[in-house]
């Protein structure tokens, strides 16, 4: 971002510095997408760790300032990052964490909203669909304004390895998962495709891609205990697009209201992100097998949300 000395300085505050919060700030650092980062983490003592650290990397940075601040820090925040809370252990799914996360997220929302009133609030926290909706719920802000990462990280999963099997640069793969970021989610291969032409992979491919794509974390996790290097670029995407005013279509996790039939619940679909939040949900035309997954995806995470009492 250009700093002008007229303007507010743009501030982006992430609470829970454990492996995705600290590896999303030093990104956003690195990235140099705001004039000051706040860590905030109930282990102060690392949050403080972790603004140190980050600030001895100045003489080759430059131009950021970096603390570890308190709640009270959310007060000019653009954008306010969750990433605390429980992560999955080995074997487990995101919504084994559900009433551990959920907890954690309504007493960090209640502290966000002590001092924000008009920030963007986005959540990682797993399961993330879930936690986006009781935040929005608990924050009473319009929904635009609370964003879940939601398949943004899968859309990029599934966009790389198509990728590699086709020998493409996965920038140039447009692809998209939707619905739960979790063991529900689908791919949506009718509208697949590089420059416009369908993809040449068979149907055995196909599905040893989309495998590999809603498993990746489970992978990673079992290999080395947590994700946190895709996820906190995905966040930098959210946020970039967002101080930028991009109107970037980004598959974020959103608020549904009558999406192929679908309300209220979040989830991952592609939607139009700016300086507002998202702006729009992207209607999309879907073959009929597609819309009965997504609304599978929804109908199990209603459930999860009736489970909390939401
Ligand atoms: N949305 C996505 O695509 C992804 C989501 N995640 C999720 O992100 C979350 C964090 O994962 P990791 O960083 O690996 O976990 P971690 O255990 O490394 O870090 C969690 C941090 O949250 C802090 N924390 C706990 N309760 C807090 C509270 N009430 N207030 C402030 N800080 C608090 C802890 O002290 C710790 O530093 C998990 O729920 C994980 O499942 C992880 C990867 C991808
Ligand atoms: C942990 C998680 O949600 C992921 O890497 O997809």
């Amino acid at each position: 971002m250009n700093r002008t000395p007229f303007s507010k300085k743009t501030r982006i505050v992430v609470i829970g510095t454990g492996a995705v919060g600290s590896t999303t700030a030093y990104t956003l650092l690195l990235r140099g997408r705001m004039d000051e980062l706040v860590l905030i983490d109930a282990n102060a003592e690392k949050a403080k760790g972790d603004a140190l650290d980050m600030n001895h990397g100045m003489p080759f940075l430059g131009n950021t300032d970096v603390w570890a601040g308190t709640y009270e820090d959310c007060r000019d925040a653009d954008i306010v990052i969750i990433t605390a809370g429980a992560a999955q252990k080995p074997g487990e799914s995101r919504i084994d964490l559900l009433k551990r996360n959920a907890a954690i997220l309504e007493s960090i929302t209640d502290e966000v909203l002590k001092y924000n009133k008009d920030g963007i609030l986005l959540v990682a926290s797993n399961p993330v669909d879930v936690m986006s909706y009781l935040t929005w719920r608990k924050s009473g802000w319009p929904a635009r304004r609370v964003i879940g990462s939601g398949t943004l990280l899968d859309s990029a999963r599934f966009r790389y390895l198509i990728g590699q099997e086709l020998q493409v640069d996965p920038r140039s793969v447009h692809a998209h998962i939707v619905g739960e970021h979790g063991d529900s989610e689908l791919p949506l291969w009718s509208l697949s495709n590089i420059a416009g032409g369908q993809l040449s992979l068979n149907e055995e491919k196909k599905a040893e891609i989309f495998a590999n794509t809603r498993d990746a974390a489970y992978q990673i996790i079992e290999a080395k205990g947590a994700t946190y290097y895709a996820i906190a670029l995905a966040l930098d995407r959210i946020c970039t697009a967002i101080l930028r005013s991009e109107a970037a279509v980004l598959n974020v996790s959103t608020l549904l209201k009558d999406y192929h039939g679908i309300s209220d619940v979040y989830l991952g679909v592609p939607c139009v992100v700016d300086r507002t939040g998202v702006r729009e949900v992207l209607g999309l035309q879907i073959t009929e097998e597609e819309r009965q997954r997504l609304q599978a995806s929804a109908d199990k995470l209603k459930g999860v949300i009736a489970s909390i009492g939401l």
